[in-house]
């Protein structure tokens, strides 16, 4: 199976934290997590971990950590062929604080500006393309250039590019966070009217396949007409950071190999919340071992 993720690239810093912060004080942080992250490079990271062949296009400065992220890059096994070196930027970096006591973090990310470059395609042509938004002109020239591929949008949030993009895709896997800003409307799990209104709203922005992560609450999704709640998986959350990356990472996986979209929601949002008991984003994703066998046990998925 041969991927293409486009979108963002950055360098994470995690530090374990659970206190409010207070301004002008000095914290001495006693654990730190460091790895690259991002929506695109986290999922392309699972791709890869899990045996596809995968490529990212991601854009990273000609600096010491851009250098730094190429090599992690090599070692992840993802092709750095089509990765973008824009000298007139720096490589984005963010600054994580994860609560290990109620698994929340706070995300300080310095992005980087997106001025147009010429875009280095894979040698092959990709079966899957999954697009978090960031680098939406390749995004776009992606989805034109390769009219075969399945495509999957990762939306965390309203922003200048998703209702150009969302049409184009044929899965739009969307945030709480996205669906309330643009529907204007709280979910609630236990109200179909106002969760068909909330479909019908979104499905101005794209009429193929509608997914919704709802954290904690699990996902919704409509399918023939017909709207479905998989409720999440229980775990011991120390760290949300990426879950929902990892999400799309393995729902772009499970997809390609043919499962039915619900056991594709139910073996991704697994996925994620094994990532969740770990500290730290891209270095918390399960093997696919472990969620098999997982899945296996808990009777309900299959
Ligand atoms: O979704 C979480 C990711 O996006 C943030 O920007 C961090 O880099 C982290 O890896």
């Amino acid at each position: 199976m041969k991927i293409l993720c486009v979108g963002q690239i950055v360098y994470d810093l995690t530090f374990s934290m659970n206190e409010t912060i207070i301004e002008n004080r000095k914290y001495v942080m006693k654990e730190r997590t460091e790895c690259i992250g991002a929506p695109a490079t986290n999922a392309a990271a699972l791709l890869a971990k899990w045996g596809s062949d995968t490529s990212l296009i991601a854009r990273i400065g000609d600096d010491f950590l851009g250098k730094e992220i190429l090599d992690q890059l090599h070692k992840l096994n993802i092709s750095t062929e089509t990765i973008l070196i824009d000298p007139s930027t720096s490589t984005s970096i963010s600054c994580i604080l994860a609560n290990p006591l109620n698994g929340s973090r706070t995300i300080f990310n310095h992005p980087l500006q997106e001025s147009h470059m010429e875009p280095k395609w894979p040698k092959e042509d990709p079966d899957f393309i999954l697009i978090d938004g960031r680098e939406t002109e390749i995004a776009l020239q992606a989805l034109k250039k390769y009219p075969n591929a399945t495509s999957v949008m990762d939306a965390g949030s309203v922003k200048p590019w998703t209702s150009t993009l969302a049409p184009l895709v044929d899965y739009f896997v969307c945030s709480e966070d996205l669906s309330r800003t643009y529907t204007g409307q709280e979910i609630d799990i236990q109200d179909m009217n106002k969760l068909s209104a909330t479909f019908s709203k979104l499905a101005e922005l794209n009429k193929k396949h509608i997914v919704i992560t709802i954290g904690g609450h699990g996902v919704l999704y409509q399918e023939n007409q017909k709207i479905y709640h998989i409720p999440a998986f229980k775990t011991k959350t120390v760290d949300s950071t990426g879950a929902g990356d990892i999400f799309h990472g393995a729902f772009v996986y499970f997809l390609g190999h043919n499962y039915p979209l619900e056991t594709v929601i139910k073996l991704a949002s697994l996925t994620a919340s094994i990532s969740t008991e770990t500290m730290g984003g891209m270095i918390s994703i399960p093997s696919l071992k472990e969620v098999m066998q997982r899945a296996k046990e808990m009777k309900s998925i299959f």
